[in-house]
């Protein structure tokens, strides 16, 4: 029989059903009871010991319920008479069909591996120490303080795609993990060892992850021995006698109101076997690293070597970026706080253009490759009236051109508000134009881009005065560093101790090589090596964020009749681009489900039987 015939699936779906309901009558209370003793899982109950276990571990099909029936009860079968063994034989093996039949209707599902798979461990859990033991300490607080249905289960997940018109592009959408505290969890509290690090360029609320880690680990879970490694990666390695300090409570305790991050960081010095080297000697078992799209490079890097060296460590990444160009989650945490204090700098600059007789405001934002910063400032702002950013194709020169429109505003209203992201020159579509003459790089091979802002302040009133004998008053304002080193506002703060309680709730439950992020306003484990694939988020020219800055500030298009077809060119290309990544990750994520469910034992089993 084919398992791949729907009219075939229904029928062992159906003889299945019955066969279960059997089977629960015959052997279930005494199974169970069996595997709380082999597991020592007091506290576990009939439902999570099903199915759903069966699911989140579908890459190595450990299922629970087949281990109790298959091996546990073997002599009490033995003892029973031929006609009573087949019946069993019989009972088993359509459990294992339902079992396979659930999968084949389970969401698809894109999983960040567990340490039970990757490692091919037992599974043995302990129920989490947050289980609340009463209601009143759970409404109240105290010791453990989760009422029991406020744990995550692990089929629990979120979609990630936005909008959907119909139930196939719902089935179909990316999903991930739900993030959450397990009833279950991998790590015995007394034997973790974690260690934090904070990578890459500075971001509002990198204290506040800090901080909310700690306090986590050691509150909630009562796991006391935390580290913080100073200067980034290199620190694992560099003077470790110095850069590794101890995380209390106490150390931590009012860190949340500062910029920065107490650890410090920094970019290059990727060392992964001096890093392991370092984290072996000192037994860590959990690593929490904060940092953006080269730091998750470098997680994954170090998930991969730790395999090869059987390293039982679980990885979590903390997604970080001020210009908030990491893609699936909704927002990257210190963007609200960046983009608040990027708003008032515009309206300095407002302030200043209005009070002068031509009067230019042009301010600088950080945005290397994206936009977002200078899209939210600006709409948030709502007077600027030219937005540059990288994903813009536009031109300086020409009767459209950017200057022009300068002209044109300064006529019309007397003054002229701009923005700039620092990366707006890869919009430049003409050549000619280039700003940056010899292509540079920083310790993380990032691109340095010459000074756009500096550029346009002594460019733009030399043009004026050639072109339209017009003087103009231009004051310039460049926040960058500004911006970025300020403390997180209480949207970011609140949202820093999202990430970081469930970053310590994942890693606790064993799942490792995932980042924690907000998707559609639930957090979510992503994994690193689909936040990998998924490259560098960027403000898409036909969302409807930038449209709405359009319509607000009535910025026209900037590009002369010449390179109009590359500019639509380049826009079609960047976004098929894009789509491209998703399909491509769909796709792996299909594949991936595919082959779990095409390697159970159960499903080869019937393809022989059909052969
Ligand atoms: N491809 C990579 N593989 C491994 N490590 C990397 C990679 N790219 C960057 N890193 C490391 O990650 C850290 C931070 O990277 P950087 O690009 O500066 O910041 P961000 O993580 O914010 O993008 C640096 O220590 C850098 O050496
Ligand atoms: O001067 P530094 O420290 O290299 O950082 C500047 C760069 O970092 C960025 O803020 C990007 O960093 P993140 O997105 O990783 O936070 C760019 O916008 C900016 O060019």
């Amino acid at each position: 029989m084919s398992l791949s015939k729907p009219e075939n699936l229904l029928l062992v779906g159906a003889s299945a059903l019955v066969g279960v309901a059997l089977a629960a009558i015959l052997n279930r209370d005494s199974t169970l009871d069996k595997h709380k003793q082999d597991f020592g899982l007091e506290k576990v109950e009939e439902k999570q010991v099903g199915k759903q276990r069966v699911l989140q571990r579908g890459k190595t099909g450990i299922n629970l319920d087949r281990q109790m029936s298959s091996t546990n009860h073997l002599q009490d079968i033995q003892a029973e008479s031929e006609e009573a063994l087949e019946l069993r034989k019989l009972i088993k093996k359509q459990q294992e069909m339902t079992q396979q039949l659930l999968q084949l209707a389970a969401p698809i599902v894109d999983r960040c591996p567990h340490l039970v798979d990757l490692y091919g461990l037992a599974e043995r859990f302990m129920v989490s120490p947050l289980i609340g033991d009463n209601l009143k300490r759970s409404i109240f607080g105290g010791g453990g303080f989760l009422p029991k249905d406020a744990f995550m289960q692990d089929d629990s997940f979120v979609i990630a795609q936005k909008d959907h018109s119909t139930m196939r592009e719902v089935v179909q959408s990316l999903k991930f993990t739900k993030g959450g505290p397990r009833e279950h969890v991998f790590f015995n509290p007394k034997t973790v060892k974690a260690a934090i690090v904070t990578c890459g360029g500075l971001c509002p609320g990198l204290n506040v992850v800090i901080r909310e880690i700690v306090m986590s680990l050691y509150f909630n879970y009562e796991a006391h021995e935390i580290y913080g490694i100073q200067w980034g990666y290199k620190g694992f390695y560099t003077n470790p006698d110095k850069s590794w300090i101890e995380l209390t409570p106490q150390v931590v305790k009012n860190i949340h109101k500062l910029g920065g991050t107490i650890l410090g960081s920094s970019r290059g010095g990727f060392q992964k076997d001096k890093i392991l080297d370092e984290i072996q000697k000192r037994g860590i078992n959990q690593v929490y690293i904060i940092g953006g799209d080269g730091t998750h490079r470098g997680i994954n890097e170090l998930i991969k070597r730790a395999m090869e060296r059987r390293m039982i460590i679980s990885f979590v990444g903390i997604p970080k970026t001020i210009d908030n160009d990491i893609p699936i989650i909704d927002n990257s945490f210190g963007f609200n706080t960046a983009c608040e204090v990027a708003e008032r700098m515009i309206e300095a600059a407002y302030t200043e253009a209005t009070n002068a007789q031509n009067g230019i405001g042009l301010v600088k934002l950080m945005g290397r490759y994206s936009g977002f910063i200078a899209r939210n400032a600006s709409l948030a702002n709502g007077n600027v009236d030219m937005c540059l950013i990288p994903e813009l194709p536009f031109e300086l020169e020409g009767p459209k051109g950017f200057y022009e429109q300068i002209i044109t505003k300064l006529k019309e209203q007397n003054h002229c508000v701009i923005v700039v992201a620092e990366g707006a020159e890869e919009g430049l579509i003409n050549p000619n134009e280039k700003i940056t003459q010899v292509e540079k790089r920083d310790d993380s091979n990032n691109l340095i881009f010459d000074d756009i802002g500096k550029f346009l302040r002594d460019a733009i009133p030399k043009y004026a005065k050639t072109k339209h004998q017009m003087a103009v008053t231009l004051k310039y304002i460049d926040p960058t560093y500004a911006i970025r080193s300020v403390p997180a506002n209480a949207v970011d703060t609140i949202m820093c101790a999202k990430l970081a309680q469930n970053a310590v709730h994942g890693a606790m439950s064993g799942y490792t090589g995932f980042s924690v992020g907000v998707v559609r306003n639930a957090v979510a484990y992503i994994p690193i090596t689909t936040l990998i694939d998924a490259g560098v988020n960027r403000v898409s020219m036909t969302e409807r964020t930038w449209q709405r800055l359009m319509a607000q500030n009535r910025q026209k298009y900037m590009i002369n009749d010449d390179f109009k077809d590359k500019a639509w060119e380049v826009i079609r290309q960047k976004q098929e681009e894009r789509k491209q990544v998703f399909r491509d990750i769909l796709k792996r994520v299909r594949q991936q489900h595919d082959a779990i469910i095409r390697g159970s034992p159960v499903l080869q089993e019937a393809e022989i039987d059909n052969a």
